[in-house]
């Protein structure tokens, strides 16, 4: 469904992305990990036809990005990073600008539209203005508008940055509801629990390369299952093992106090690039 080869960007002397290859098959829920600065937003903006790309193909369902670009852009709906509701217009005449703008016909914006507030639970607040919701509507709204003209993929980036863990989990309960309607979602994020809760795939992506691409659980088990943390000579060490036996019979033999835990998506991203995601 989504299908980038040997993708590269360059903004003047800054190489944002150096290579990128990668197949998101349909129906899969991908997330792409790194930190600030990785390239991920510059993916994303380069697949939404926001941004061009310097060298490289990329593929939407098929319609090559820049060579059928009308086609392309039929293909996808996009929640960017920061909220751009027009904050004057009600919920309504956000997501019917939005139907406008891909010639859908009056009656079928309003049947979609009704239909989505009442599958994110906002049904209540059609007339409200936007500057009148709070922070999380506003990504729902936002999220709602993007599936509006009935995409087959949805482009996330950084859907819950700046949210609290309470709306932050209901954020993710609707994107999983999304992807079982058969869509396509491509996510960034920086925050590790998302991807390890949310994602079918994850890339790492680190300074414009993917330095690795798997199933969460398959980049944590090539660690081990526990984690000992300590703090020796002012840092933070840690040690892996496939057993909580193995963990804690090494724990014991420590001079320092120890932290046995579960090893997580963040141990793989520090142990193939040598930072952390955050
Ligand atoms: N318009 C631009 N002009 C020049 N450099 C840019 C531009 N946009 C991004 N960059 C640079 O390209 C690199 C990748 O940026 P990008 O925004 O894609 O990273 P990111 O992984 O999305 O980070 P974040 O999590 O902060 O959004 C960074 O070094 C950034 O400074």
């Amino acid at each position: 469904m989504i299908r980038i080869e040997n993708l590269t960007k360059h903004y003047k002397e800054v190489h944002a992305l150096k290579g990128v290859s990668l197949h998101v098959p349909a129906g899969e829920l991908f997330a792409y990990l790194g930190p600030n600065g990785a390239g991920k937003t510059t993916t994303i903006r380069i697949l939404t036809g926001l941004t061009r790309l310097s060298s490289g193909d990329a593929f939407l369902n098929g319609f090559h990005i820049e060579k059928n670009t009308l086609a392309a852009k039929k293909q996808f709906g996009l929640v960017p990073q920061s909220v751009n509701l027009d904050q004057e217009l009600t919920v309504f005449e956000n997501l019917d600008v939005h139907g406008r703008l891909f010639h859908m016909a009056a009656r079928d914006r309003k049947r979609k539209i009704s239909e989505l507030l009442e599958y994110i639970d906002l049904k209540d607040r059609v007339d409200t203005q936007s500057k009148k919701l709070s922070g999380g509507m506003k990504r729902r709204i936002m999220i709602a508008r993007a599936l509006v003209h009935s995409p087959r993929i949805l482009f996330l980036d950084e859907p819950t940055v700046g949210l609290d863990a309470g709306i932050r989990r209901r954020i993710w309960a609707l994107i999983k509801k999304i992807q079982q309607t058969g869509t396509t979602i491509f996510l960034t994020t920086h925050y590790i629990e998302e991807a390890e809760f949310l994602a079918d795939r994850v890339a790492f992506l680190d300074e414009g390369r993917i330095v690795a691409t798997d199933t969460p659980q398959n980049l944590m088990d090539r660690l081990g299952e526990w984690a000992i943390d300590r703090v020796v000579d002012n840092e933070m060490q840690t040690a892996y093992f496939r057993t909580r036996e193995e963990a804690r019979d090494y724990g014991s033999r420590q001079n320092e106090s120890y932290t046995l835990r579960r090893v997580n998506l963040e141990d793989a991203f520090l142990a193939l690039t040598g930072k952390k995601v955050k």
